[in-house]
């Protein structure tokens, strides 16, 4: 089985084209796969599928076997793999995801391939129980939640998938791994969250840090810097577009008032190409 590594901002994936359907067994897969030491590694399995509603369909399990509703990310990644493996030839694509619906998206070319992607990502979901959280509120906004005895304020945003946007001194520097497991996990997120650490240095500018769920630490995460900036508006902390830095580089994101959609500008990178022998 044939397959491609590729990245935006070092957020990694094998992704594999040419088939119908999922395997059965994509879970067991994208475990075995993505472990750094015995498979290939990478922070996803994506599948490239044909659709009846979209150019193409996405589907992405999470490295300990979970499958995600969407990705940021991933979905540069199949942009720009469907263009340059020459499956399209257009630069207005649309891709439909598991919890997203159909994405709109505008290839940038440099030199016949595809260096940056343009995403329109959809609508937030701010409605607490639809995020989701225990939180029967239309809008999650610095809401106190606590864990081993600290209390952090958290504000909850669906890009598709679930995020939690918390706001600390210093996002580059904060122990993710002390505190971004528990909260992953945290009875408030019936189906567990992506955790964004952020700090905002002005207000077209925010350093963020991201643990995500089935995942853990990542370099960058494509729906949580969506979620950062509708959480940064919604706390009166930036305007409605805004860089989102994170540790494998930059996003670009528009909150856009008209249509209430996001979207997300960055980089997608091939790296290889293998075979998977067993
Ligand atoms: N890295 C992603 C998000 C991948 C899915 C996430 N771990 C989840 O379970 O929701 C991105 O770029 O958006």
């Amino acid at each position: 089985m044939n397959f491609s590594k590729l990245h935006g901002l070092g957020n990694d994936f094998i992704v594999i084209a040419g088939h119908h359907e999922l395997p059965t067994d994509v879970d067991q897969l994208a475990i075995r796969l993505c472990n750094r030491f015995f498979g290939i590694g990478a922070d996803g399995l994506v599948y490239i599928l044909p659709s009846e509603q979209a150019d193409f369909k996405m589907r992405i399990i999470n490295s300990d076997g979970t499958e995600a509703e969407q990705c940021g990310n991933a979905i540069r990644c199949v942009s720009k793999y469907v263009y340059d493996h020459g499956l399209i030839d257009r630069t207005e694509i649309t891709v439909e995801t598991l919890g997203a619906g159909v994405q709109q998206v505008q290839l940038n070319l440099q030199d016949g391939k595809v260096s940056t992607v343009r995403v329109d990502m959809g609508q937030p979901i701010l409605n607490g129980l639809q995020v989701p959280t225990t939180v029967d509120e239309a809008q999650v906004v610095h809401h106190p939640i606590e864990v081993d005895g600290r209390e952090f304020h958290f504000t909850a945003v669906s890009m598709g998938n679930p995020h939690c946007v918390i706001y600390v001194e210093d996002a580059v520097n904060f122990d993710l791994a002390a505190w971004g497991p528990k909260l992953e996990v945290h009875p408030m997120f019936p189906r567990k969250v992506n955790v964004e650490f952020v700090t905002v240095r002005d207000r077209a500018y925010t350093d963020m840090r991201v643990w995500e769920r089935g995942a853990g630490p990542t370099l960058a995460c494509g729906t949580g810097a969506c979620a950062t900036l509708v959480s940064s508006v919604l706390n009166g902390l930036t305007d409605r577009e805004a860089t989102v830095s994170l540790k494998g580089g930059d996003l670009f994101i528009e909150w856009n008032e008209a249509d209430n959609h996001v979207y997300m500008t960055g980089p997608a990178e091939e790296v290889y190409t293998g075979t998977i022998v067993k």
